[in-house]
C-alpha cells in the first residue's frame, strides 16, 4: 500500500460538489494536497488518463495512482488516514447504512437538483421543485436515526453521509439565487434545514465551499450547451 505521507493530488473543480466533498474529507483527516484546477469543457491528458473510464473529476491521485469516484475516494481517504477520527461509522450495519443513503443522495437528488437546472419554463422548474423537495424528504425522516439525536448524521462530528449530502448544498444555493427555488426547505424539511446550517459553519464546510457565483457561471455554460443541443436535434 502506498504511503500515507506520499504525494496526493486532486483532480477537480471549483464548483463540483464531488470534488468539494473529496475535500471535505481530506479537511477532516488533515490531508495536504495539491488541487489541480481541470477545464471541463477542454480536458487535459492527466484527467483523461487517469479516469479514462469515465473522464470526470474528482480523481484523487496518492502516490501516483489514481482513484476515481467521489464516494470511493472519501472511503479511500477514510482507510489510508485511519489515524484521524473516522468518517464511516465504525459499526457495520450504521456503515452500511450511511452507504445507502449517500448512494441515494447521488442518485436521486442529484437527478432531481439537474431537473430543476434543466427546466425551460416556470411550470417545469415548480413541477421539477416538487419532485426535488419529495427527493429529499426521506433523508429528513432519516435524520434521527442516523444521527442519535446530535448534530450531524455522523453524531456529534460530521461523518460520510454529511460530506455526501453537505457538498450539494452550495449547489442548492446557486438554484435559490438563478430560480429563488429552495430545495432544503425549513418548513417541509425542518431537521435537514437545521442540519445544513450548522454543517455550513463548520471550518471543514467553509474550507471546501464552493463560490456560489462561480456555480452560478458555470451553470448558466450548462444550461446554453443544452439549449444549443436541443435546437440542433429539432
Ligand atoms: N459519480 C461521480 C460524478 C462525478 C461528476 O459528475 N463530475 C462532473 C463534474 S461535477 C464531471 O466531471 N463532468 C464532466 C463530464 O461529464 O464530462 C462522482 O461521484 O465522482
Amino acid at each position: 500500500m502506498a504511503g500515507e505521507g506520499e504525494g496526493v493530488k486532486l483532480l477537480g473543480t471549483v464548483v463540483s460538489p464531488f470534488a468539494v466533498r473529496v475535500r471535505m474529507a481530506l479537511h477532516l483527516k488533515g490531508v495536504s494536497y495539491e488541487d489541480l484546477e481541470q477545464d471541463l469543457f477542454d480536458k487535459g491528458e492527466l484527467l483523461l488518463a487517469s479516469n479514462p473510464v469515465h473522464k470526470k473529476v474528482p480523481v484523487l491521485i496518492h502516490a501516483g495512482r489514481p482513484v476515481c469516484e467521489s464516494l470511493a475516494i472519501v472511503e479511500y481517504v477514510d482507510e489510508v488516514w485511519a489515524g484521524a477520527a473516522s468518517l464511516l461509522p465504525a459499526d457495520p450495519y450504521d456503515r452500511a447504512v450511511a452507504r445507502f443513503w449517500a448512494a441515494y443522495v447521488d442518485d436521486k437528488v442529484v437527478h432531481a437538483m439537474l431537473a430543476i437546472l434543466r427546466a425551460t419554463t416556470k411550470e417545469e422548474r415548480a413541477e421539477r421543485l416538487d419532485a426535488a423537495l419529495a427527493a429529499v424528504k426521506p433523508l429528513e425522516d432519516a435524520f434521527d436515526a442516523c444521527s442519535g439525536g446530535k448534530a450531524f448524521f455522523a453524531g456529534d462530528s460530521v461523518g460520510y453521509l454529511d460530506v455526501a449530502l453537505g457538498c450539494h448544498l452550495f449547489w442548492f444555493e446557486a438554484l435559490r439565487e438563478m430560480f429563488g427555488v429552495t430545495v432544503v426547505d425549513a418548513g417541509r424539511t425542518p431537521r435537514l434545514a437545521a442540519w445544513a446550517g450548522r454543517f455550513l459553519e463548520t471550518e471543514t464546510a467553509k474550507k471546501a465551499a464552493s463560490p456560489i457565483e462561480s456555480i452560478v457561471e458555470y451553470a448558466g455554460k450548462l444550461r446554453a450547451i443544452w439549449a444549443a443541443m436541443a435546437a440542433a436535434a429539432k
